[in-house]
């Protein structure tokens, strides 16, 4: 097979997004692996050098406080993981800046949660704080807030987090550094004969069906990272899945050898408030549309309407992110919707001139505007 060629953003992008797994930092679970993070840190403070900006996302507080804490078994309970996240998370970053200001780098700790995204000012906040702390410059060192999050509303694993990162400060490029050497077409812990997939587009449903699961100490496996690459692409971003343990990575990233996995964008780039809907994983309700408001969506780049609205669920209030199914329960977008839900239920099938007559006000003549609503 000819050598596919390296998508511009390695080899000449201003900004990339690095994120290390929890099964590279952790030296197969027993603390951090301080040598190659030292590494890393090293390949990082080259590719300031040359003048490209890093955000690294970074993985491994679990692991590193059950280390400090002497813990030889991954607990069970919530309580005790959100315990050895807070004792690892200082670890963490208390490890990154010490091997940082070696290389006169600074580093900031951002911790994340889904909420911090969703919500519009909380969101314009983080882009600010993110993107002023890349001029100063200092290295911006991000993870998941784990000792606030419960189940149902984290991340969990930090490759959405990096996408949704790459998103935020529109990154050229999203590096996932794994223990593997990228995307095989198949587990290559239990296919010893798998091949590496060396290039493919970001939405690539073939791609999809090859991820798989993760191992013990990593949590989403290939399954997220592909997952990543397409919420990724929705700002343009290039990702590259790679094996964080080859000698200079990033670096002949940045030269353009051909390492890992390439996962191209291969649609439109959205606009920054269409790709913070996007990023929406979690959303307070659904909607419902009929075959007429699917088409006015999808083929017409309508708003929607009451009337082709067949059912609401959930608990949401006016100018909340709704999911937006069809009548197979599959999901076609996300949107802000102009009515709480009490309301909705009201206007479902519901022409916009009754909703006065019906709620007392119109707020507005759209259940959920063009504007405010993105497709997947
Ligand atoms: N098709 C695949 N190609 C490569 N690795 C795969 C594939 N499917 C599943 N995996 C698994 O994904 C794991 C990497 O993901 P994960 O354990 O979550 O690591 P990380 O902490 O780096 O995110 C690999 O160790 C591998 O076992
Ligand atoms: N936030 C968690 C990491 C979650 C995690 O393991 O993610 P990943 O490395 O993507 O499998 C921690 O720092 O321990």
């Amino acid at each position: 097979m000819s050598e596919a060629v390296r998508h511009t953003a390695l080899t000449e992008g201003k900004r990339w997004v690095v994120k290390i797994g929890s099964a590279l930092l952790t030296n197969d679970g027993k603390g951090l692996d301080l040598m190659r993070i030292h590494q890393w840190v090293s390949q990082i403070a080259a590719l300031r050098e040359q003048g490209v900006e890093v955000v690294l996302v970074s993985s491994g507080a679990v692991a590193a406080g059950l280390s400090r804490l002497g813990w030889t078994t991954r607990p069970e309970s919530m309580e005790l993981l959100q315990a050895a996240a807070a004792v690892g998370q200082t670890k963490l970053v208390q490890t990154y800046e010490d091997l940082f200001q070696q290389y006169d780098c600074h580093t900031a700790q951002i911790l994340l949660t889904h909420e911090d995204l969703s919500d519009r000012r909380r969101y314009l906040n983080a882009r600010s704080t993110l993107r002023t702390l890349l001029t100063l410059p200092v290295i911006p060192i991000v993870n998941e807030n784990d000792t606030v999050v419960t189940d149902e509303i984290r991340f969990g694993d930090n490759d959405t987090l990096g996408a949704l990162v790459a998103n935020l400060v529109e990154a050229d490029a999203l590096i996932l550094l794994t223990d593997q050497d990228g995307l095989f077409n198949a587990d290559p812990r239990s296919n010893p004969d798998a091949q590496l997939i060396r290039q493919a587009k970001a939405t690539d449903p073939d791609i999809k069906a090859v991820a798989g699961g993760g191992g013990a100490l990593g949590r989403g496996g290939m399954a997220t990272k592909v997952r990543a690459a397409s919420l990724a692409s929705r700002s343009g971003a290039v990702t590259v899945i790679a094996g964080g343990r080859n000698d200079h990575v990033l670096t002949r990233l940045r030269a353009g050898e051909q390492l890992g996995t390439e996962l191209v964008p291969d649609l439109e780039p959205l606009a920054a408030r269409k790709q913070w809907l996007a990023g929406h994983l979690q959303t307070k309700g659904e909607l419902t549309l009929d075959a007429g408001a699917r088409k006015a969506l999808t083929e017409q780049g309508k708003s929607l309407l009451a009337v082709g609205v067949l059912a609401a669920k959930g608990r949401f209030q006016r100018g909340e992110c709704v999911s937006l199914v069809d009548e197979n329960g599959v999901l076609l977008g996300r949107g802000l919707c102009n009515y709480d839900s009490d309301d909705a239920q009201k206007i479902l099938r519901q022409p916009s001139q009754t909703f006065e007559s019906i709620l007392g006000f119109m707020a507005e003549p759209e259940l959920v505007h063009r504007d405010n609503l993105v497709l997947l």
